[in-house]
C-alpha cells in the first residue's frame, strides 16, 4: 500500500523526485552525482554537517556540533514523522488538528463527528485528511464509532490516547522504514510499565489495538509505540494557538537536553516542520541541546520533573551549580541570618544552598552561617508557597505584588516563585484590559520596565541570546520604553535628540 503522507524526496537542485542522501548531513536529497556537486558549490558545503550524532553510556544518542554554529543559524529543518493528539486533551480535529468548538443542533449543542467513525472533526473536508483515513477506515471496517459528545467547555477527552500511538503502529504497513525508525528511539518502556499510567493503557490501548481494532501487536510494541512517544514528542502549536497535537521528528529526537540550552525551535508551515536554531554560537564538538523543561523551576523541581517525565539525571553545568549561576532561582534567604533584627545583622542576605545539588536528598546550608535544613523541607515549603501563588487571579496585578511583598523575607528577589509572580505582573501590565500600556499610570509603566529588566538579567543566565524568554520581554521592555519616552517628549522632559538617544540606547544595548 502507497503510504499516503510519505514525504517523497526531492532533488535539493531540481526538485525532482530523488533518492541519493548527502554523505555528510544525510537529510538532503539529490537525484544525481551531478546534482550533489551542483548542490554542494551552491552553498550546501556551508550549512552541511552542522552535527551528527554520538552515543555514550552517560548521555546515549546525543547531537554534537561538527563544526562552529552561528548564533541564529538553521541548524535542522524535518518533517513530522508522525503526529497526532496528545494523550488526553479537549477534541481537537483529527484532520486538522485545530481545537473544536460545538455547534448547536436540534437545541443540543454538539460537535461535528466524522460520517463513518463519528470522532469529533471540523467537517466533511477534513474527513478526508489523509492523517486520519486510514484509521478512520479501520474503524468503520471493525464497526467502531466514538462516543466523544460535548458536555463542557475543556473537558479533556482520554480517548485521544489511542489515536497516535495508533497511527504509530498502522506505519508498519504503509511506511515499513519510517516505522522502524520510530520505534527504535528512546522509550524508557520498562520504567514507564510499573507507573500507574501504563496500567491504565495496558487496558486501555492494548484493548482497543487488539480487539477492537484486531490489528496484530503483541503489548510490549503497543506500548513500546505510547512510551516511544511520551518520551521523544514535540508539543506542537500553530501560532495563534488553534492547533495543537503531538509529533515525532526523528533527527531532533536524537537531541538531548541541558538546563541551559543552546538552541530552540519553531514549527514552520502548514505541514508544522521543525526548524531548529543556534541561540547562541556553538562550537564544533560541542552538544546540541533542548530544554526539556521549564528553565524557569529551580533545580529541585526541574531534576525531579526531568527524572519522572524522561527518566534521567540531569547533571548538566547549571544543576551541579547550587546557586544556578548566581541566580539564586532555587534558593531561599537562611531564616537565622535573615530573622528578626536582621537590618542590623551582617549576615543579612545570606542564602541556603544546597550542600549536593545533583542529590536531591542532601541537605541545604547557610552560606554563611551553620544553619541547615533537611531536602524535604525545602521540597514542603516550596509546594506550599507553589500553591499559594497558583490560587492568585491572574487578572489581578495587586495579588502578586502583595505575593512579592508577603515572602520577601523568605524568597531572594530572584527566587523562581517570585520570578513567576513578576512575570505575571509584566504579562498583566502592558497587555490585560484596564492596565493596556496607554491606561498604565506613570509609576507603573515604570514597574513594568524594571521588571523587565530584571527577568532580563535573569534570562541572560539562564537562557541566554537569541532565546523565546529574552526575546519576549524585550519586546515588551521595547513597546513600554516607547510609551515612557513618548510620554517624556510630550512632557518636555526629553528633547527629540534625547528620546532618539534613548530608543538608540535600547537597541545597541540588546
Ligand atoms: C528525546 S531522547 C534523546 C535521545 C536519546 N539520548 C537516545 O539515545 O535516543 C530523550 C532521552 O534521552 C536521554 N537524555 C536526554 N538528555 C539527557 C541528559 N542530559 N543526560 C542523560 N540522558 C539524557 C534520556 O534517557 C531521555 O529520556
Amino acid at each position: 500500500m502507497e503510504y499516503p503522507f510519505r514525504d517523497v524526496p526531492k532533488c535539493e537542485v531540481c526538485q525532482k523526485p530523488a533518492s541519493q542522501t548527502c554523505g555528510g548531513c544525510k537529510i538532503v536529497y539529490y537525484c544525481s552525482r551531478a546534482h550533489q556537486k551542483l548542490g554542494w558549490r551552491e552553498g550546501h558545503k556551508f550549512k552541511c554537517c552542522a552535527f551528527k550524532v554520538q552515543y555514550s553510556d552517560s548521555l546515549g544518542r546525543h547531537m554534537v556540533a561538527t563544526r562552529d554554529i552561528k548564533q541564529g543559524e538553521m541548524i535542522l529543518k524535518e518533517k513530522p514523522a508522525v503526529l497526532g493528539p496528545r494523550m488526553s486533551a479537549p477534541p481537537h480535529c483529527l484532520g486538522c488538528n485545530r481545537k473544536l468548538q460545538p455547534q448547536k443542533v436540534n437545541e443540543k449543542w454538539d460537535y461535528y463527528k466524522c460520517s463513518s467513525c463519528k470522532w469529533p472533526m471540523c467537517g466533511p473536508k477534513c474527513e478526508q485528511s489523509e492523517h486520519h483515513k486510514i484509521e478512520c477506515e479501520l474503524m468503520t471496517d471493525r464497526k467502531y464509532k466514538c462516543n466523544i459528545s460535548y458536555e463542557c467547555e475543556e473537558k479533556r477527552e482520554a480517548a485521544y490516547c489511542v489515536i497516535t500511538p495508533v497511527r504509530v503502529l498502522l506505519m508498519k504497513e504503509t511506511n515499513p522504514l519510517q516505522y522502524e525508525n520510530i520505534i527504535n528511539l528512546q522509550s524508557h518502556l520498562e520504567e514507564r510499565m510499573s507507573t500507574s499510567l501504563y496500567t491504565i493503557l495496558k487496558a486501555n490501548l492494548v484493548t482497543f489495538v487488539v480487539q477492537v481494532l484486531g490489528l496484530r501487536f503483541d503489548e510490549e510494541t503497543i506500548l513500546k509505540a505510547a512510551s516511544v512517544l511520551d518520551t521523544n514528542a514535540f508539543d506542537v502549536r500553530s501560532p495563534d494557538g488553534a492547533k495543537r497535537f503531538r509529533a515525532i521528528y526523528v533527527t531532533a529526537s536524537m537531541m538531548n537536553h541541558s538546563c541551559r540550552s543552546n538552541t530552540r525551535h519553531v514549527f514552520l508551515g502548514d505541514d508544522f516542520k521543525f526548524a531548529l536554531i543556534a541561540t547562541v554560537p556553538i562550537a564544533k564538538g560541542e552538544l546540541i541541546t533542548a530544554t526539556y523543561t521549564q528553565s524557569l523551576y529551580g533545580t529541585l523541581d526541574r531534576r525531579r520533573h526531568l527524572k519522572t517525565n524522561k527518566y534521567f539525571d540531569c547533571e548538566c553545568i547549571r544543576c551541579s551549580d547550587p546557586t544556578e549561576f548566581g541566580t539564586y532561582l532555587g534558593n531561599i534567604y537562611c531564616s537565622v541570618c535573615n530573622g528578626p533584627g536582621a537590618e542590623y545583622n551582617v549576615s543579612r542576605g545570606a542564602m541556603m544552598v544546597s550542600t549536593d545539588p545533583l542529590d536531591e536528598t542532601s541537605s541545604w546550608k547557610c552560606e554563611r552561617c551553620d544553619h541547615t535544613l533537611l531536602s524535604k523541607q525545602m521540597f514542603w515549603g516550596n509546594n506550599a508557597l507553589k500553591q499559594d501563588l497558583n490560587r492568585l487571579d491572574k487578572s489581578k496585578p495587586r495579588d502578586f505584588e502583595e505575593f512579592i511583598d508577603k515572602y520577601k523575607q523568605t524568597l531572594h528577589p530572584n527566587n523562581h516563585l517570585v520570578v513567576q509572580a513578576k512575570l505575571s505582573l509584566v504579562q498583566i501590565y502592558g497587555n490585560v484590559k484596564g492596565y493596556h500600556l496607554s491606561e498604565l499610570t506613570d509609576d507603573l509603566l515604570q514597574r513594568k520596565l524594571d521588571l523587565c529588566q530584571e527577568l532580563l538579567e535573569i534570562a541572560d543566565k539562564l537562557e541566554p541570546g537569541w532565546s523565546r524568554f529574552r526575546g519576549t520581554l524585550l519586546l515588551d521592555y521595547q513597546a513600554a520604553l516607547a510609551v515612557q519616552t513618548k510620554r517624556d517628549f510630550d512632557a518636555g522632559k526629553l528633547t527629540k535628540t534625547g528620546a532618539q538617544v534613548k530608543s538608540v540606547q535600547f537597541t545597541c544595548g540588546n
